[in-house]
């Protein structure tokens, strides 16, 4: 026996917990499978109607798919810890149950602790990924979003609530492998079934935060914080604005949250919900968290990069060109290039066309009186051109005289609507049209930016001439910048979208039903299918979550709020983080794009990436980058100090190899190297032969990520490559949970112990 083999009393009581929770376990996956064969026999029943073939038949027999498919689809999803918590509570001031069959009391009754300081546990409630209730309705787990759960991430020892005991229990398929508990009331002694309440373990968060990083962000369901908790359940609103420094948890609060909102209100976030997240390489990190968390298909997880269809940035504008295309001056310029972008069709400068059986002409100078009257409003351009078809009809009709040769307005009608008939079928006049008022996409228009008198011409007294040279050279480029995206956003909305014949969509019955994005088997293909063409069609999303919002430039937040008119919203960012080098330029907009809304503040103040040695390294640069702001507390120390590494007569590449092997062999994850943008290329050559578990990253790149440990190369090349550089290098300097090196370049001027320049006290 385990505990006789160790002989410790303490390990006897823990596997008689793991015991118990084993017991329960079981439990759960019987009545699990109990309801599997439940949805499975709907289906074959279901299927069985389906050949008798009469409307109500049809119409119940769809019903029962849905329910069965809704079944199958979460029992059959296996979770690696299904069943990831518990909570003993005391008895509470009223007596009242909620629907998920748990008391509703957050207060214990007055007389729930005897004056003596023992009490009785009066309720146990198991937290898990989704819920489940036994036989007699009887709840075996409580989804972890339930408001019976709250109390299992709000509950702390200063404000416990009904909750004495609060357990995290690691399990593996159905294997319960340990448990962690804290009490939240250490001065009771309180008793279950006669028994005293045992408490096992040193706390889960530690055991958490402790683990090797891979290149995939776990969930943190089983150890949500109370300050994140109150995030997570915020209610929807209008916009939740939540600030934290790095580790704070901001971006897992995030995707958490989107998860607690498809649970709450599922039918309403059938519109989508949309993360924009800085990175594709952050997007990568993310976003098996929502999976694992039971949730897919409703949300849509995009870079900034991404958020156009058919284009995906990932080229980075030098900070220069970057402060141009990002600053809502080219809203202007875009503005007069839409309109000024017709003029390059290749049109005659005369439009002539045979009617009444004669030759009628317009001269350059009628054309253009026409074009600038059309161009008058503010329009959408190509939503304009039936109007500059009508006034090219009218003005030929005009040089007719015809108008007036007849007065009997009905005959003077069906003339007119003849000539119309006969010239537009005629092809010299819808060539000319077609050259004259061609169909413009914001691809031609932003093309057409790129040389340099045209664009010297569509921004003057908007941008100055070093602006419109540096613009136009980087618009030569053939791949787009992840700023050129919200410059094709923003072209789409000035150009408008053609008028297109809209497609039929087919009849299907399920329509009427809410949740069918949780597959059906029958059905997948269709399905997937359906799910595809929504996501197309889908221009707006009910809630926005906006990840690293610091960053956003005003032209990206235009892009966004787009997407977002008649949303919620959930913005997550810290200032002190921002690449963006005009922040309040950004603020304008981002308040444009949330409108009036109002905003409910939250802020997070705990650290729980890096360990208060890499903090405290961190806390020096944050100082120069933003004075007197305040760095959140790092929650755990691993007494592992920063190691400085100074070339001496090495070059820089061969030492950045040496430390990331170094720190390879250290610990038992990732490792990044983070260097100045215009190093990339370079550093993923210095690392090439060094295996998956290294990686190179530009600076701006390593936005949200985290890695085991990180080698930081030259401090002072990232803070000088653009005004925001000191933001950035304090991103660089919060990226790792374990270990971190600082390789000093040249010109970073490093002392005698290798520390740089700007990382001396
Ligand atoms: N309650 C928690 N329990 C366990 N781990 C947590 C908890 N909160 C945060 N973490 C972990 O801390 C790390 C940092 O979280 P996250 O990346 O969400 O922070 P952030 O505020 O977005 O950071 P940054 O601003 O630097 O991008 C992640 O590994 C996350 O899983």
């Amino acid at each position: 026996m385990a505990a006789q083999e160790t002989g410790g009393v303490v390990d006897t009581i823990r596997d008689r917990e793991i015991g118990g929770e084993q017991d329960h376990l079981d439990r759960v996956y019987r009545r699990l499978e109990e309801k599997i064969h439940e949805a499975e026999f709907l289906m074959q029943d279901a299927a069985r109607r389906g050949q008798v073939g009469t409307p109500g038949a049809l119409a119940e027999r769809d019903a029962q798919v849905f329910r069965a498919g809704v079944h199958l689809n979460r029992l059959n999803s296996e979770f690696e810890d299904f069943l990831f918590g518990r909570i003993d509570l005391l008895r509470g001031k009223d007596g009242k149950k909620g629907p998920d069959g748990a008391y509703t009391s957050v207060e214990p009754a007055d007389d729930a602790v005897r004056p003596d300081n023992t009490a009785e546990i009066a309720e146990t409630l198991h937290i898990g990924r989704i819920g489940v209730l036994d036989a007699d309705y009887a709840p075996l787990v409580i989804d972890w979003r339930a408001p019976a759960a709250a109390p299992f991430y709000r509950s702390t020892p200063v404000d416990p609530g009904r909750v004495v005991r609060r357990r995290v229990i690691r399990s593996k398929g159905r294997k319960v492998l340990g448990v962690e508990d804290d009490l939240m009331r250490p001065e009771l002694t309180a008793t279950l079934g006669g028994a005293e309440l045992p408490v096992v373990g040193d706390g889960a968060l530690m055991a958490a935060l402790g683990q090797a990083r891979s290149h995939a962000m776990r969930d943190i369901v089983s150890s949500i914080q109370a300050e994140q908790d109150l995030v997570i359940r915020a209610p929807a609103a209008s916009v939740t604005y939540v600030e934290g420094g790095p580790g704070t948890g901001k971006t897992a609060v995030a995707l958490h949250r989107a998860a607690y909102l498809l649970y709450q209100d599922r039918r309403r976030y059938a519109g989508g919900i949309l993360i924009v997240s800085p990175t594709p390489l952050l997007v990568a990190y993310t976003e098996g968290v929502l999976p694992s968390l039971g949730e897919e298909g409703q949300v849509a997880i995009r870079a900034v990069g991404s958020l156009v269809d058919g284009v995906e940035a990932t080229a980075y504008d030098e900070p220069a060109v970057a402060r141009v295309k990002g600053s809502s001056r080219m809203v202007k310029v875009l503005r007069k290039a839409a309109r000024g972008a017709l003029e390059l069709g290749d049109a005659p400068d005369r439009l002539r066309v045979v009617a009444f059986g004669r030759r009628v002409e317009l001269e350059a100078q009628e054309l253009q009186r026409i074009r600038h009257n059309v161009l008058g409003g503010t329009a959408p351009v190509n939503l304009l051109r039936p109007r500059a078809r009508r006034l090219l009809l009218d003005a030929l009709y005009a040089k007719t005289g015809a108008g007036t040769r007849h007065t009997d307005p009905e005959l003077a009608a069906e003339l007119r609507s003849s000539f119309d008939e006969d010239v537009s079928s005629e092809d010299s006049f819808t060539d000319f049209l077609n050259a004259w008022w061609p169909e413009l996409t914001p691809r031609r228009v932003l093309f057409a930016m790129a040389d340099d008198k045209l664009l010297a011409r569509w921004s003057r007294r908007v941008l100055n001439p070093g602006e419109v040279r540096r613009l136009a050279r980087s618009l030569r480029r053939d791949t787009y910048s992840v700023h050129d995206v919200a410059l094709l956003d923003e072209l789409q909305t000035v150009l408008g979208a053609p008028a297109r014949p809209r497609r039929k969509r087919e009849v299907d019955p399920l329509d009427q039903l809410t949740g069918l994005e949780e597959l059906m088997p029958v059905r997948e293909e269709s399905q997937r299918e359906r799910a595809e063409r929504l996501a197309q069609e889908r221009t707006e999303y009910a809630h926005v979550i906006v990840d690293e919002a610091q960053d956003l430039t005003p032209m990206q937040w235009r892009m966004v709020g787009r997407r977002g008119r008649h949303a919620t919203w959930t913005v997550v960012g810290d200032p002190a983080q921002s690449s963006w080098s005009v922040p309040d330029e950004a603020a304008e907009a981002r308040d444009e794009a949330l409108g009036t809304r109002p905003r409910r503040r939250f802020t997070l103040t705990v650290n729980y990436r890096n360990p208060a040695e890499i903090a405290e390294l961190a806390a020096k640069v944050l100082a120069l980058a933003m004075p007197g702001a305040e760095s959140p507390r790092a929650v755990r120390s691993t007494g592992v100090v920063p190691r400085f590494v100074a070339l001496g007569d090495r070059d820089l590449a061969e030492t950045v190899r040496d430390e990331a092997r170094r720190l390879l062999d250290r610990v038992e994850g990732t490792v990044g190297v983070v260097v100045a943008m215009n190093r990339r290329e370079q550093a993923a050559r210095w690392l090439e032969d060094l295996g998956d578990r290294v990686v190179a990253l530009g600076s701006l790149e390593a936005k949200g990520l985290e890695y085991d440990a990180t080698v930081v190369v030259s401090p002072a090349e990232i803070a000088d490559e653009s005004p925001a550089g000191l933001r950035v290098l304090y991103v660089a300097l919060t990226r790792a949970t374990q270990q971190l090196t600082v390789v000093s370049g040249r010109r970073d001027e490093p002392d005698a112990d290798g520390v740089p320049d700007l990382l001396r006290d």
